[in-house]
């Protein structure tokens, strides 16, 4: 079966019965799904989007999620993002770097349910540490990460390892899959927070 979602169509997919096909091509997220990760992503959850772009993948999410943050610090796609949101009052977009967290920490609840993360930037496992204030112990990070966005000239296995180390700091590691054949040099990763040591 298909995934796909209702709700308005947003990027041209093919649509049935107020159903929206989720393409996995175009979904870090999506391929996630299609390849079986445990995502633990549920209808209804709170949801932190970091790297929402023009809001492909997004407006799938926010299709069966609850209220669902979208931050993107590109002007431009924002302006196309607004549109996604008109018919998803439970979308909220969020012109801002994601690698300031203190810029929207007064607009995005706490103990969210899951963050979504799909950022071209270097230093991506920190965007995600900085970001984990917002997840609720038993939270889900969803993660993808893009090697060449770290750096092109390295291995993309070199650059996972580095991103996971930095990552176990603050996150517990579920789960990780490379996306393939669905986005190359792309690695999955399904993480929780880390309880924070007893006293
Ligand atoms: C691969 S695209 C995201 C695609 C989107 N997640 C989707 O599936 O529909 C990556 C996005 O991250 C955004 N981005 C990169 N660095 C960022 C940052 N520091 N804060 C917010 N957005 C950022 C880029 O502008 C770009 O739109």
């Amino acid at each position: 079966m298909a995934l796909a979602t209702r709700g308005e169509p947003v990027y041209g997919e093919p649509t049935a019965d107020g159903w929206r096909r989720w393409d996995p091509h175009r979904s870090k997220l999506g391929a996630m799904l299609e390849l079986g990760l445990d995502t633990g992503f549920e209808a209804g959850d709170g949801v932190l989007y970091l790297g929402a772009a023009s809001g492909t993948t997004v407006s799938h999410v926010a299709d069966v999620a609850g209220p669902t943050y979208a931050v993107e610090f590109a002007p431009r796609p924002v302006r196309d993002l607004l549109t996604v949101c008109e018919s998803r009052p439970n979308l909220f977009p969020l012109l801002a770097d994601a690698r300031q967290p203190a810029s929207y920490g007064h607009v995005v609840e706490a103990n969210l349910d899951v963050i979504v993360q799909d950022v071209a930037t270097t230093g991506q496992a920190t965007v995600a540490l900085e970001n984990a204030r917002f997840l609720a112990p038993d939270g889900r990070l969803l993660l993808s990460i893009k090697a060449r966005s770290e750096d092109v000239t390295r291995e993309p296995s070199a650059v996972f390892e580095e991103a996971l180390e930095t990552l176990e700091s603050s996150y517990e590691v579920l789960g990780t899959r490379k996306l393939d054949p669905f986005h190359e040099d792309h690695l999955a990763v399904v993480a929780t927070p880390r309880a924070p040591p007893a006293e």
